[in-house]
Formats: structure tokens, C-alpha cells, sequence
């Protein structure tokens, strides 16, 4: 079974657009639990463009499911505070400061030392630990070697390709799940995963255990409301 796990950033950019609490992030997160999601994705960014560092104390309060933080711990009050809410999975992601969103995946094999550090920081709190990487075998390989419990493969690639040829687009991805099989990880996925090109990815990707989804479902929810659109999304994870 694969769970759809719910990005909420972008209601926490609509609410701090106007500065006051309009939509209500937290009754927002309990409600995509309600309407059938299986997780709630946060990614906090230092400069607070969206998630606010208080929102992730909030969250912890009422998420029922599982509770995902993405972000780079190296940057701002990342660290400190995923240890001290202690979510359900941390996903490690290599932000650079000012980008616009996620745009890459770790280089698992240069920077081994400093994630084997920060998995087992994370793990021995109790803190599931996912690997944000490119769809690429040997970037797989390498972050199993950092003890990392599972890997969440960047798809915007898959996303972009999908338009023009989904075998093409997905065939990157298919051998990076394999590898992640092959050495034991769990696989997550996300970015740009949509209505359009998801039930393709769950078809085709062996073993994959969660999407995280935040974007485009946020703007389905727009036509669909939220309620609707979660329950398409998870109708494209059916088995
Ligand atoms: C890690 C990832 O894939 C991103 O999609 C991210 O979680 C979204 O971040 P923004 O909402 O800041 O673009
Ligand atoms: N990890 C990916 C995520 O949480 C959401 O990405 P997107 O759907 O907003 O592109």
C-alpha cells in the first residue's frame, strides 16, 4: 500500500499572505487526516515563507498519522527543532538558501560522512530517516550506506518527462527503485506528482510506500475542495 501524505505548505503561504490565521494550517492538517490522507508533509524553510518554525510545534498536537518534516538540517532552526518534536520521519533534503523549491536530490556519495552523522542522530530519537535523491542508482546505493531508513526520489524529472513520453520518463525511476530494493530501503517519492501523472508512478514503481504531495493537490483542491480531491489522490494509489 502506498500513503498519500499530505504537503500543506502552500495553505500556510495563503494564510501568511494576509498576515492573520485565514486558512487555519492546523485545522487544515486535521482535516486532510479526516478526509482520508495518511500523513501530513511539512517543509520549513528559514526564512518562514510558509511553515513557520511555531506551526511545526502545532502540528505535532494533532497530527493522528504519521507526521513527515522535509528540510535541510543544516540551515536554520531545522535540527534543533525536528529533535525536539520528534515526528514520525524526517526526510533530509539539500535545500540552498533563496531557492524557489527543492531542486536536486543529495549527492549520496560526497556528502556520506556528514548524512551517516545526521541519520544517526535522527534514528536513535526514534525518528524514521528519508533521503531525498535523484532518480540514480549509485546516489541510491550510497545513501544506504548512510543507515538511512528509506529514500524519497525527486520526481519533478518524472513529472516534466511524463507529458511527452511517460515510458521514457519513468524508466529512471524504475531502476532507482530497483537499487533501493536491492539494498534495502524503503522508497518515498514526491514533487510535481499530480492528478495527471501519479497512477502511472504507483503502476510502475516497485515497493513505493508514500507520496508526499503538496502543490498541485492544493490546487486541485481549489476546484475539487479538499475533501474531493484527496479521496481522486488516493483513488490513483489504489493497487
Ligand atoms: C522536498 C520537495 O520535494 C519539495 O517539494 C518541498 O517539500 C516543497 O517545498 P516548497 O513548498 O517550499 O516548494
Ligand atoms: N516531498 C515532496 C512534497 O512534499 C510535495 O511536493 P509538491 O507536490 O509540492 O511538488
Amino acid at each position: 500500500m502506498t500513503k498519500l501524505s499530505v504537503n500543506i505548505n502552500k495553505i500556510a503561504t495563503l494564510r501568511n499572505s494576509r498576515g492573520g490565521n485565514m486558512p487555519n494550517l492546523v485545522q487544515t492538517a486535521i482535516d486532510c487526516e479526516i478526509f482520508g490522507a495518511q500523513g501530513i508533509t511539512i517543509h520549513p524553510r528559514p526564512d518562514e515563507r510558509h511553515i513557520k518554525y511555531q506551526d511545526v510545534f502545532d502540528l505535532k498536537k494533532i497530527v493522528k498519522n504519521e507526521y513527515n518534516i522535509e528540510g535541510n538540517p543544516t540551515e536554520g532552526r531545522f535540527q534543533e527543532v525536528v529533535l525536539a518534536v520528534k515526528p514520525e520521519q524526517v526526510t533530509l533534503v539539500p535545500d540552498t538558501l533563496g531557492a524557489l523549491t527543492s531542486n536536486a536530490g543529495w549527492d549520496t556519495i560526497t556528502h556520506k560522512a556528514k548524512l551517516k552523522e545526521l541519520v544517526n542522530i535522527y534514528r536513535s530519537e526514534g525518528i524514521r530517516v528519508s533521503i531525498f535523491v535523484d532518480a540514480n542508482p549509485e546516489m541510491v546505493e550510497a545513501a544506504a550506506e548512510t543507515g538511512t531508513d528509506r529514500i524519497e526520489l525527486y520526481t519533478e524529472a518524472y513529472a516534466k518527462d511524463y507529458t511527452e513520453s511517460p515510458e521514457k520518463a519513468i524508466s529512471a525511476f524504475v531502476a532507482a527503485a530497483e537499487m533501493a530494493q536491492k539494498v534495502g530501503l524503503g522508497i518515498n517519492a514526491g514533487h510535481d506528482l499530480s492528478l495527471e501523472n501519479l497512477a502511472y508512478f504507483h503502476k510502475n514503481i516497485p515497493g513505493l510506500l508514500e507520496v508526499s504531495i503538496g502543490h498541485a493537490l492544493i490546487c486541485d483542491a481549489l476546484y475539487y475542495g479538499l475533501e474531493n480531491t484527496i479521496q481522486l489522490y488516493l483513488r490513483q494509489l489504489k493497487d
